[in-house]
């Protein structure tokens, strides 16, 4: 092929740039939603905007744009999802006083922050309307509030007179705030949502400090966010100019609005980017095949440009295989091996001898049973269900209550050698980095004698890290014994509570927040403490097994997915279904007739995301309930050709 062909296909979406520079210019200036797909390359078109709307690259309307918001001391935002985005963005675009790049909550914090009695009047406001919508929606069921929802009524009105009588509210968006007044991520998102929709000055705070607001990864952007802002950017010429960039096939948390592009008023622009410069040309056909299929049970629309792979990505390899669900979890394990060494000898990759592929998991929970961290999960599951899995945002820390196993401990065992002795200088270290040094006596005895009790109490800890088979709770001991940290209220008190977990709830039981807690850390002192060490790698996203959630915007050469709905919790995917092994239930033919949301749209989604992140081969791997009919299924799907699906013995 000439280069002349290369370089004219490559470039199909060159002009979409100048397109994107030309609305912000207009006057007045005019939204615009971009369609960008996945491997687009929408961080490239979002910093060379920037760079010409900044007078970085010689662009004269932008030069013009440039000293409008200098003159008045204004800013562009831009909002990505994760502060990895954040540091590419800004890496790319240099020193540029005219940007200011950040997380959806770091940007909603610096609206905010300060405004106590505007957060006070908020966060009453929202509270009081999930008390309201709980109370009406426990009163629609036959039972009635049971005594467990009453419990949990009681906790958010109790919730709101705390909201009364705090002062000053606080909080931090890379990590988890404690005390007083310390606010969740979600709250700063509620809180900023409801005032820009509430407060007309934080209105103008807003516009004056920001005429334009870009928001990268729209689709998955919390909606109340998403919509106070898009009320405020109408009608044109508000002072208010929005720029979303998304890709609603991509869309993998509930945060977001389920149909964004039918939301995007007419009069907004719509530029789109065509090209996938990420993947190999098989596999950019196989998620265009994934997305336009018309599958029983799908019920949204297959809206979205097909993508175009780059001239010289001519290759690729896709393969399918399937086995049989019941297998038990260490036999599938040998079967997927088989199935990498069968991606070996497909693609000639040594990587997929040397275990240099992605494994991209279903679930967390097949996760934690893949990754031998299991237990410690759960329990943490059932401390807090919000922030015991990672997130692509990455703000997730682990529950709040448990910090002291994440951080300090963790901290100390890394000061122990493998003799089993202690780098006393380390370990110093990490007291004065938590403050723990400030209180020592003044009294050299009775100095010496609190650094004898912290000495054996670490040489105890060291002990019981070292034994494989310590639990939590004896390595907690002598912490606790020795006060060598400062210690959640909540972690001591339910040390001191020797009681017996109360029994899980039936199916379709209601259960109270305090029974879920008291499960959780009953579950949590048993756990074995090494799986605490695998908890924390995976949660801080340094394992080599990913969920499917947390690799958005991620890529990898090779990768393998792993689809087992058996092993994953919760019904909210089924790949099973997608292949066919599986039925659809009764609920799924419900929300087809109601044209509500089914398994097949949300399992479709992630399966695009998920094979879009591979860049030269991709393997998938479909443990089904019956395998046959899934293989049958495929061959007819046309989503593989007969050579690329085989059955795992
Ligand atoms: N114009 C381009 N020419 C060549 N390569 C490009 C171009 N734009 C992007 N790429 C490369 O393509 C890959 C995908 O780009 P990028 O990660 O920015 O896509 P994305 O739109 O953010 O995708 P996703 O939504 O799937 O995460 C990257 O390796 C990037 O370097």
């Amino acid at each position: 092929m000439s280069a002349v062909p290369i370089f004219a296909d490559n470039d199909r979406d060159a002009g979409v740039v100048e397109e994107i520079c030309g609305y912000l210019t207009e006057d007045p200036p005019r939204c615009y939603f971009l369609f960008a797909g996945a491997g687009s390359g929408k961080t490239r078109t979002l910093v060379e905007v920037l760079r010409r709307m900044t007078g970085v690259v010689e662009h004269e309307k932008g030069r013009g744009l440039a000293r409008r918001l200098r003159m008045y001391g204004r800013s562009i935002r831009v909002v990505t999802y994760t502060k990895n985005a954040v540091a590419v963005i800004n890496g790319r675009l240099g020193d540029n006083d005219l940007v200011e790049v950040s997380t959806i909550h770091a940007f909603c914090w610096e609206l905010i922050s300060g405004f106590n009695d505007d957060i006070r009047a908020a966060l009453i406001a929202v509270k009081e309307a999930q008390l309201e919508k709980e109370t009406a929606e426990a009163l629609a069921k036959p039972k009635g509030i049971t005594a467990a929802k009453q419990r949990d009524l009681d906790q958010i009105k109790e919730d709101i007179e705390a909201f009364r009588g705090t002062g000053v509210f606080i909080y931090h968006p890379d990590r988890e705030t404690y005390g007083p007044g310390a606010l969740a991520h979600k709250h700063v998102l509620d809180v900023t949502a409801w005032l820009l929709k509430n407060s007309p000055t934080l209105q103008t705070i807003l516009k004056d400090r920001h005429p334009i607001v870009l928001i990268d990864e729209s689709q998955d952007t919390m909606k109340s966010m998403l919509d106070a802002l898009m009320d405020l950017a109408e009608p044109r010429g508000s002072g208010l100019t929005l720029g979303l960039l998304g890709d609603h096939r991509q869309r993998i948390y509930t945060d977001g609005h389920s149909d964004l592009p039918s939301l995007v008023p007419p009069n907004w622009a719509t530029p789109e980017l065509q090209m996938n410069h990420r993947s190999q040309r098989r596999i950019v056909a196989l998620i265009n095949r994934i997305w336009e299929a018309e599958l029983e049970g799908r019920t949204q629309p297959a809206n979205g440009v097909e993508q175009h792979p780059r001239a010289e990505n001519t290759g690729g390899l896709v393969r399918l295989y399937v086995g049989d669900a019941s297998l038990s979890p260490e036999d599938k394990v040998l079967g997927e091996r088989w199935c990498a060494d069968q991606m070996r000898e497909a693609s000639g990759a040594t990587a997929w001898s040397h275990g240099d592929y992605q494994l991209l998991a279903l679930e967390h929970k097949l996760v934690a049973t893949r990754g031998s961290f299991l237990d410690a999960y759960s329990a943490m599951v059932l401390l807090d269900p919000n922030a015991a899995a990672p997130t692509g945002s990455g703000e997730n820390k682990g529950p709040a209550a448990v910090q002291i196993l994440l951080n300090e401990l963790a901290q100390l065992e890394a000061c122990v050698g493998a003799d089993g002795a202690l780098d006393e200088f380390k370990a110093t270290e990490v007291f004065r980095r938590h403050g723990r040094l400030d209180d020592m006596p003044e009294d050299t005895a009775a100095r010496a004698s609190r650094v004898d009790e912290m000495l054996q109490a670490i040489g105890v800890l060291a002990a019981a890290c070292a034994n494989p088979i310590s639990t939590v709770e004896e390595v907690l001991e002598p912490v606790l014994r020795a006060k060598l940290f400062e210690v959640d209220h909540r972690l001591s008190a339910a040390y001191a509570d020797k009681s017996p977990p109360p029994p899980a709830p039936g199916r379709g039981d209601e259960e109270s927040k305090q029974d879920r807690m008291r499960r959780g850390w009953c579950a949590l002192f048993a756990s074995p403490w090494n799986q605490l060490q695998k908890y924390r790698t995976y949660l801080a996203g340094n394992s080599v097994l990913a969920t499917h959630q947390v690799v958005k915007g991620s890529e990898f050469l090779h990768v393998m997915v792993v689809m087992d709905d058996k092993s994953a919790a919760g019904n909210q995917i089924s790949y099973d279904k997608i292949f066919g092994g599986t039925e659809l239930s009764k609920a799924d033919r419900e929300n087809v007739e109601k044209g509500k949301e089914t398994t097949i749209d949300r399992t479709l989604r992630l399966l695009y995301v998920t094979c879009s992140r591979a860049q030269e081969s991709l393997a998938l791997v479909l443990w089904s309930s019956d395998p046959a009919a899934a293989l049958a299924r495929v061959k007819g799907s046309g989503w593989f050709a007969d050579g690329e699906v085989g059955s795992i013995p």
